[in-house]
């Protein structure tokens, strides 16, 4: 039977990366996508971008939403505090049972909870089944039009304190108009765009970083 994708880019990852160094896995992702197959992983260029806002806050609480494969996973994951948390929520248990597997290559599944579901159904349920405040850093990058549905429904579960900050990747490519206008209109954010590129193509695209007020 035909392989997917997702199982394609683990055997990339199984083959080329050493288990437990995640700048491994991240490499041989990054070069399966671009010398044999596009995927839809954050890449190393925006990459770059959410290792350094990642750095600035330290977080000690992350939310995830849209794993896929679990790139961005190790990304964040790899430059979190001891006893920091990630939680990142994936609806396709496909692309989950991936996943998994590409967290634990990289040796970060202690730091890692990989919840298989929705968003919407998830964040209404993150302090009763996860001991959640607060999260100090949320990355944004499932479906584009649950980013400001999801948004508000962080506001509305109290799960955003002053300075919670969230990153979006796609915000131009495949573009998130409606949650672009209305964080940087709301008077609750302060939001900066960082200009970069699809991941792998020349494309323009980029991530929206927006500092909850309170
Ligand atoms: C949406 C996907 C990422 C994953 O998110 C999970 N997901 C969804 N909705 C939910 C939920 N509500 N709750 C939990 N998980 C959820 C899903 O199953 C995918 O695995 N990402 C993209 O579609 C994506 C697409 C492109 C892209 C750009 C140009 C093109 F020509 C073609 C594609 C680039 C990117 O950088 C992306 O990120
Ligand atoms: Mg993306």
């Amino acid at each position: 039977t035909q392989s997917t994708r997702p199982q394609r880019l683990l055997g990339a990852v199984q083959k080329n990366a050493t288990r437990g160094q995640p700048h491994s896995v991240l490499k041989a992702i990054d070069q399966f996508c671009t010398h044999t197959e596009w995927a839809m992983n954050v890449g190393d260029e925006k990459g770059c971008i959410l290792d350094s806002v990642v750095s600035e806050v330290n977080p000690a609480t992350v939310l995830e939403l849209g794993t896929y494969c679990g790139y961005s996973t190790v990304r964040i994951a790899s430059l979190l505090p001891p006893h920091a948390k990630l939680i990142t929520l994936e609806f396709n248990p496909d692309f989950a049972a991936i996943a998994r597997q590409v967290i634990a290559w990289a040796g970060l599944e202690d730091k890692v909870q990989l919840v298989e579901g929705a968003s919407g159904d998830w964040i209404p349920k993150m302090k009763e089944q996860f001991g959640i405040t607060t999260f100090d850093f949320v990355f944004l990058d499932h479906w584009k039009d649950r980013y400001l549905p999801d948004t508000k429904l962080m506001e509305e579960c109290g799960l955003l304190r002053k300075g919670t900050v969230l990153l979006a990747d796609n915000v131009i490519c495949p573009g998130t108009p409606d949650y672009l206008e209305y964080i940087r209109n709301s008077p609750r954010y302060k939001s900066q765009y960082f200009k970069s590129h699809l991941e792998y193509t020349k494309v323009e695209d980029g991530l929206e970083k927006s500092v909850f007020q309170g």
